[in-house]
């Protein structure tokens, strides 16, 4: 799904309220809506709402889900942000209706009103949106100072007041949200790891802005949704053997790191590649036959040519390199030698990625097309330009994407995947949880396993890293986020396939 800018979002709210045709103020209500159904899903009806409000239409959801959770029979008690004179017309108007209710309004015009909440209540801030644009001063900047100190639970409706939902947000104080409930898709600040961390757990919430505009709105940002998914995705066919799903090739582990093998090889396997052979040094092979009997496993020695001990590279649709490879002259040659041996698409990482920043000669030899999948640090290792700025490090993504014709596979919280044509995929499934050793790993081997079969190199990206996130995320809600292992996301595999193959439509339903 497209992620529309700051201006496009303004303009999709405006060719809605024109074609559909649906007035501004109504459309606020299906906003509020939503975020009061979200709401009374998640908060039984003892529990009390501050509501602290803004004079736009921030501010006017905030007025119109204070009306909404009264309706509703829960306790609420509401608060203007009075930092200017204006209110917007459907703040005012929602102003207004909340005041015929008979609810009490605090008008707060400077920071000694602040009044302390009962730390069980919960403070909802819908002071600004997507109209910020400037940091935060006076009244406003004094209300995010206040509240970010409150115990109490914070969530944020569109954005956290302070953030801007696109473009440069370094000194702009912001508000410290635990959640944030966010309309039709993600802003770009809430992907981005310095600005989406002020936004907690981030939910959107659809509001049903005008599609035929959305889908012309021109933006090389996405997020990888389940429709795009269901494009992608191939349920397997009966009349198929193992030859139909691919032979992939893992080049990984030495010494003490034969654990990323593992990860690898049980990740491949379980992608659906019909045949996987795993390349490892001696003293890996009786570890990967062992944990792996469905692989097939061949010595790398340090003379050895892979035309020699793999046979040729057509044999393969998929190769991946890197996990536990170590960054000796012995990984080093045998990085050559896969450059040298395989000229398709190919999956780098780890280690691998490590070797061509020393060598950086070699980024023009990976062919066209290959998958990188660096985490911050080895992105910053790979182009020693990329600076920590999240935008800056975004745009030299997509150059070197461009550039190099590589897809470049930033991996964070909301991984972003960087393809040739400039475009730029961010993934919204995975968790915290995935933050632990041989999770990448684990990637390498599902995406090179995909490569196999074969996807094309972006639809395997696409697929690969949205597959990842499920599988972790089904394995968080196995295991919670603290207690999981990069092994249980190779395990929640199978279930996370399943659910995609449940959400397409009947029609592309060949089995049940
Ligand atoms: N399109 C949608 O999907 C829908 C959107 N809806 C809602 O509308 C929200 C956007 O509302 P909005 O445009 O009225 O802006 P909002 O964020 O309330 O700010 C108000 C004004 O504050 C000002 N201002 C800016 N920065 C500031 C600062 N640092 N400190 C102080 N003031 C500052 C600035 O005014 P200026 O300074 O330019 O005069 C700005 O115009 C959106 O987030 C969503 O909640 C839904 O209701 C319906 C569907
Ligand atoms: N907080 C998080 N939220 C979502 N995904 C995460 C988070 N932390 C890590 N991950 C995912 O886990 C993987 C970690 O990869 P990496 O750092 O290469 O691990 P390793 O080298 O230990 O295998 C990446 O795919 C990343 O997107
Ligand atoms: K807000």
């Amino acid at each position: 799904m497209k992620i529309l800018l700051t201006e496009q979002i303004r303009a999709a709210d405006a060719y809605t309220i024109a074609h559909e045709p649906i007035a501004s103020i109504d459309l606020m209500e299906r906003a509020a809506t939503a975020c009061v159904q979200w709401l009374t899903t998640h908060f039984a009806a003892n529990i009390g709402f501050q509501i602290y409000c803004g004079m736009g239409n921030n501010g006017g959801d905030g007025l119109a889900i204070a009306r909404l959770l009264l309706q509703r029979g829960y306790r609420v008690k509401c608060h203007l942000i009075a930092y200017r004179d204006a209110f917007s017309p459907d703040c005012e108007t929602n102003f207004t209706r909340l005041q015929s209710m008979g609810a009490d309004v605090q008008t707060i015009r400077e920071p000694n009103d602040f009044q302390t909440p009962s730390p069980d209540e919960v403070a909802i801030d819908a002071v600004l949106g997507t109209g910020t644009h400037r940091p935060a001063d006076g009244l406003v900047a004094a209300y995010i100072a206040w509240i970010n100190q409150l115990p109490n639970i914070r969530i944020a409706i569109d954005l956290p007041s302070g953030l801007p939902a696109d473009g440069p947000a370094a000194g702009f104080l912001t508000v410290e949200a635990h959640i944030t409930l966010t309309f039709e898709n993600y802003k770009l600040n809430l992907l981005l790891p310095h600005t989406g961390k002020y936004a907690g757990r981030v939910h959107v919430l659809p509001i049903g802005l005008n599609r035929s505009f959305w889908e012309a709105a021109d933006t090389p940002y996405h997020t990888i949704d389940e429709a795009l998914i269901q494009q992608i995705y191939r349920p397997r066919q009966p009349f198929t053997h193992k030859g139909s799903y691919g032979h992939a090739v893992l080049i990984c582990g030495s010494k003490g790191k034969m654990g990323a093998a593992v990860l690898a090889t049980g990740a491949c396997l379980r992608s659906g590649a019909g045949l996987t052979t795993i390349g490892v040094p001696p003293e890996g092979y009786a570890i990967l036959q062992t944990t792996h009997p469905e692989a097939l496993c061949t010595i790398l020695d340090p003379v050895c040519h892979l035309e020699d001990v793999l046979g040729p590279a057509s044999r393969y649709r998929g190769l991946g390199i890197g996990p536990g490879l170590g960054t000796s002259s012995l990984a080093l040659h045998h990085l050559h030698q896969a450059l040298d041996w395989y000229r398709n698409p190919m999956v780098l990482d780890a280690d691998a990625l490590n070797l061509i920043a020393q060598h950086p000669e070699l980024l023009t030899r990976i062919p066209p097309h290959s998958l990188l999948t660096p985490h911050p640090k080895e992105f910053e290792r790979l182009f020693s330009s990329a600076k920590s700025d999240d935008l800056e490090r975004l745009n030299l993504l997509r150059t070197k994407a461009r550039e190099l014709q590589l897809i470049l596979i930033l991996k964070d919280h909301h991984t972003c995947i960087a393809l040739p044509d400039g475009t730029c995929y961010f993934n919204t499934t995975g968790n915290p949880g995935m933050a632990t050793g041989g999770s990448g790993d684990v990637l390498t081997g599902l995406l090179t396993g995909l490569l196999a079969q074969g996807y094309e190199p972006w639809q395997a990206a696409l697929l690969g890293v949205y597959l990842h996130g499920l599988a972790g995320d089904l394995a968080a809600a196995a295991h919670s986020e603290e207690a999981l292992l990069a092994g249980d996301i190779i395990t929640h595999i199978g279930k996370a396939f399943q659910k995609i193959y449940q959400s397409l439509p009947p029609q592309k339903r060949y089995y049940l």
